[in-house]
């Protein structure tokens, strides 16, 4: 939380109340510091600020970078003569307003500071060294005097261009630069340099599918509500498979046409490949591309043409919905549902939430879409709130998978072992049919867990109250929540027995091993997150296994959604209990919606698929509503069971976590908490204060944690509660740290 130490020696807080007697104009500059409040400067008049624009101020003894929050009266004088002054402006874009007060918006309502909340939107203009010229090069119409096959590849790879970058050309002559650079010196090639042409704007008309009826009547409606430039959200819920995708296409070129921006949020990086092929095929170019791998320097580039409007189509995780935008005209949400869009350190923001906010500053259209939409999502469209578009089929008369489950009570795979016999018989099936089979499991690394045979021995994080997973191809055990590695020891560190230890559970490197005991010389990949080589490497694994390279896919849920694998028939999920008995309110709908996703990469080209779910339970509701493909029911039972408890979407939530290196003081510092809460007066009579508890991780990179939970009717001032609250309670001892959580999606 803020820490209000030496405010004193800083500037001053600015207050509204200040006025004329001076000689320059006053800004309210934010800083991107973990602080709630705005300071006031002095603005030089021949920098001619304007809210937005981006600042360099001095702050304390140092110097930081903010943000013009708000010109004072403009033409207002300064009385204070003791404010400092800004010190420069960057030649950078400015925070357009709708953004401002986007991240206003967001601060009030995570009850993070607002320099915490600026962060999400700041880049640091002025890390990037100048950017070097790149030279580009023609032919003088000079032949060199002496010719080099080499350089005579050089001279027929530039035949039939005006000019192209050094670079490029030697790719493409397969030379290396000295050539170039020869040919250069003897004047057969002249420089100049290469200036960066605007980016090619998508062409709404380019390729437009044709829709099936379904399809063209639910473009027809989002294009007539983007059209209407008016705020509204719609809920496009249609099976995997159905072409959701094309139908947003065509409200994306409909806000084209109009001029206007549109933005579409993806919930991983490893999704966003295929759909930048399909952006191009649709639309004649690729999106900008905007996530955490993306260079600095292409950063600085898409964030001057979100400005420019040179931009008009951005494709991104989360954070891209913290662009400059100038002239936004549609948001899209894909897979609305994915936990991934919830945000759990720093600012916990929910992305799919913050879109539908920033579509209202915006006055623009928000489209959200799910084959599995979020419970939430579901009540607003059935109230009315957001239109509801529905897809009940697939596409081209592609059947919906069959699927079956395997009850592992009765057909237990053999001891050490993770497939059962059907499941096998079905792979052997499949390949025999020449398509490909999917093992489905959630969890990365070998084994979730290693023990000591002889004496019992479990391998814990030293930090966390968390086993550590084996990974066997990195040689290490790794701690899933903090990181922490330490090599796999030969002899157990408690008794001293030499080769005692014994993996339990499986991990996909495990069920890699099975599958290749299985299925010799089948070409099998495993993909999760841990892949060497990052995203770049994940995406040519991906287009792999799209183009059939592979036989056997292992994944874990990084393979389970979005994607579109045409000659994949079996979706084998090996543990369809992982996510029911963990304790999570969300764990239904969680595993509901995974499973729906995952068995949903069956039976998406021409042959028909199938999925088989390998299950301790095949009578949990979520087993019968998917074997059943009675989605409504499950929609039904879980918004019951939601209404009743009182919980999101029909009361609000927000958990409040404790986190200190010393157990006790974390404990005392709730129990805190929890008296200063039920010592407030109790507004609406409907707030509950629950706790504090200690977390199911109780411990988190050394971090004891205590949680309360409080929930309170749709209509109450949650925000403001707990801003009374945690200015009533004591001050948390230093290291300590207190976080709040506004409708957590985790319980831990
Ligand atoms: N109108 C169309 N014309 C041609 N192909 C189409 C059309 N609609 C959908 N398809 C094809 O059908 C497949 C599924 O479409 P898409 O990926 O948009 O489905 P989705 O609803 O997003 O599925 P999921 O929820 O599983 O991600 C894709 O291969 C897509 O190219
Ligand atoms: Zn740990």
């Amino acid at each position: 939380m803020m820490n209000a130490d030496d405010l004193d020696r800083k500037p001053k807080p600015s207050d509204d109340d200040g006025a004329p007697a001076g000689a320059a104009i006053i800004v309210d500059v934010l800083a991107p510091l973990a602080l709630d409040m705005v300071w006031s400067y002095l603005a030089p008049p021949e920098l001619a600020l304007a809210a937005g624009d981006i600042v360099r101020i001095p702050f304390g003894s140092r110097e930081v970078i903010g943000v013009v929050w708000a010109v004072r009266s403009p033409g207002a004088i300064a009385s204070d003569r003791k404010l400092k002054t800004v010190s420069g402006k960057y030649d950078a874009p400015p925070l357009p307003d709708g953004l401002r007060t986007l991240l206003d918006w967001i601060a009030r309502y995570t009850l993070a500071p607002r320099g915490q909340v600026l962060r999400l939107a700041l880049r640091h203009p002025e890390k990037l060294p100048p950017e070097a010229p790149r030279v580009a090069v023609a032919a003088t119409g000079k032949l060199p005097a002496r010719l080099t096959p080499a350089r005579r590849r050089v001279l027929a790879a530039l035949a039939g261009h005006r000019e192209m970058s050094r670079k490029a050309l030697a790719e493409a002559a397969e030379v290396s630069l000295t050539v170039i650079n020869g040919l250069i010196d003897d004047g057969c090639l002249e420089t100049h340099v290469l200036l960066d042409a605007p980016p090619l704007a998508p062409d709404p008309d380019f390729a437009p599918a044709t829709l099936s009826d379904g399809q063209t009547a639910a473009a027809a409606s989002l294009r007539a509500a983007v059209a209407d430039r008016q705020f509204g959200v719609t809920l496009i819920e249609g099976v995997t498979g159905s072409g959701k995708t094309e139908v947003y296409f065509e409200a994306i070129a409909e806000a084209l046409r109009q001029g206007w921006q549109a933005l579409v949020m993806m919930p991983e990086i490893a999704l966003t490949a295929q759909f930048l092929d399909r952006f191009a095929a649709r639309f004649g170019v690729r999106p900008a591309e905007w996530h955490s791998g993306v260079s600095p320097r292409q950063r600085e580039r898409i964030h001057a043409g979100v400005a420019s409007g040179d931009i008009q189509v951005v494709a991104g995780a989360r954070s891209a919905l913290f662009l400059p935008f100038s002239k936004l005209g549609l948001l899209i949400v894909d897979e609305e549902h994915e936990t991934a869009y919830k945000q759990e350190d720093g600012v916990h923001y929910h992305a799919r939430d913050m879109a539908v906010v920033r579509g209202r500053i915006e006055s623009c259209h928000v489209a959200l879409a799910s084959a599995t939409p979020s419970i939430e999502s579901r009540v607003n469209a059935m109230r009315g709130r957001y239109g509801h578009l529905r897809l009940p089929e697939r596409y081209g008369q592609r059947a919906m998978p069959r699927l079956s489950a395997i009850d592992l009570r009765k057909q237990p795979p053999p001891k050490g072992r993770w497939l059962s016999e059907p499941l096998i018989e079905a792979a052997r099936e499949t390949l025999a049919r020449d398509e490909q089979a999917l093992f489905y499991l959630n969890r990365r690394g070998y084994a979730p867990l290693t023990l000591c045979r002889s004496c019992g021995h479990r391998f814990q994080c030293p930090n966390c109250s968390a086993s550590l997973v084996e990974h066997r191809f990195r040689r290490a055990l790794i701690c899933h929540h903090c990181g922490h590695t330490e090599r796999r020891p030969d002899a157990c560190p408690a008794c001293g027995e030499v080769d005692a230890l014994v993996p339990a559970g499986p991990g996909v490197e495990r069920l890699a091993e099975e599958v290749a005991g299985l299925f010799p010389g089948v070409p099998a990949i495993t993909l999760s997150s841990d892949l060497a080589g990052g995203s770049e490497r994940m995406r040519k694994e991906l287009d792999a296994v799209a183009a059939g390279e592979f036989r056997i896919i292992i994944g874990t849920q990084l393979v389970a959604k979005g994607h579109n694998f045409p000659r994949l028939t079996l979706v084998g999920v090996v543990d369809a209990d992982v996510g029911l008995a963990t304790g999570d309110p969300r764990g239904a709908e969680r595993t509901f919606q995974m499973l729906q996703q995952v068995t949903g990469r069956a039976g998406r080209g021409d042959a028909p698929g199938r999925a088989i779910l390998q299950t301790h339970q095949p009578d949990h509701p979520v087993m019968m509503a998917l074997l059943s493909g009675q989605s409504e029911q499950f929609y039904a039972e879980e918004i019951g069971a939601r209404e009743a408890a009182g919980l999101a979407p029909f009361g609000r939530l927000a958990a409040v976590i404790v986190a200190g290196p010393d157990r006790h003081a974390a404990e005392t510092h709730a129990q805190a908490l929890a008296r200063a809460a039920h010592a407030m007066p109790d507004v609406s009579g409907d707030i509950i204060v629950l706790g504090p508890a200690e977390a199911p991780l109780a411990i988190v990179r050394g971090m004891h944690r205590f949680r309360l939970l409080v929930k309170c009717a749709r209509h109450t001032d949650l925000q403001g509660f707990l801003r009374a609250v945690l200015a009533a309670a004591p001050n948390p001892a230093a290291r300590m740290r207190v976080t709040v959580d506004v409708d957590p999606q985790s319980f831990f």
